[in-house]
């Protein structure tokens, strides 16, 4: 089978590191800035960055719909930190009003672990992934609540005996708080290689909660 063009979101955000951990795993990887690019990939990395400002630039580069339209169509989409942002279908309070492109039925929380906590490094338990992950966090979102098609990847302890979930899957997206572009770790992508894989070679994608 040919290797898949995976797209990574090239609006804002962090590109670069997606790009070269994708390549690391032997896939064609490049830039989407326009809708022509989107037609030309398997999948999409939405990253990191500042998730009212890539839905603005989506909107002012005619991404937007395009971006929504895919995602609806089954595109494997996999978004990080501000891309779980755009990927969420809602955004708790103190982001009304702002857009997404949606396909994950599930509402965040950006910003959520608060102004001391802004950005911090844990180990995580990844469902799908053998032994700890190390994840960065920076002003990250958390996941508030998730629909019954969602499958729950991983959990953060907040307080004592208190978890918020930080990676999430339905179908073929995926989206993580943290930032698994930041170091050489690269399960979490070969994770969603896997997805987009799965869906080139037509067999259904199926949930395994
Ligand atoms: N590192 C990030 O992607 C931060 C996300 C940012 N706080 C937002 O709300 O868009």
């Amino acid at each position: 089978m040919t290797a898949p063009t995976i797209g990574v979101f090239a609006l804002q955000g962090d590109v670069r590191e997606h790009l070269r951990m994708l390549e690391t795993l032997g896939v064609k990887a490049i830039g989407v800035r326009r809708p022509a690019e989107l037609d030309a990939v398997d999948g999409l990395v939405v990253p990191g960055g500042e998730s009212t400002t890539m839905a603005k630039l989506a909107r002012t580069f005619e991404l937007l719909e395009p971006l929504r339209d895919r995602i609806k169509r089954g595109m494997p989409t996999f978004g990080t930190c501000a891309g779980m942002i755009l990927l969420a279908d809602r955004i708790e309070d103190g982001s009304l009003g702002q857009e997404t492109f949606g396909g994950l039925d599930i509402t965040v929380r950006r910003n959520a672990f608060g102004r001391q906590v802004d950005s911090f490094e844990g180990e995580l338990t990844i469902r799908g992934v053998e032994g700890q992950v190390h994840a960065v966090f920076i002003r990250a979102p958390w996941v508030e609540s998730v629909g019954p098609g969602v499958e729950v990847l991983g959990q953060v302890e907040v307080a004592e005996g208190a978890s918020r979930i930080v990676a999430v899957r339905q179908g073929p997206l995926m989206a993580t708080s943290f930032h698994p572009e930041v170091g050489g770790d690269t399960r979490i992508h070969e994770l969603f290689v896997d997805l987009v894989r799965d869906s080139t070679a037509g067999t259904t994608v199926h949930s395994t909660s």
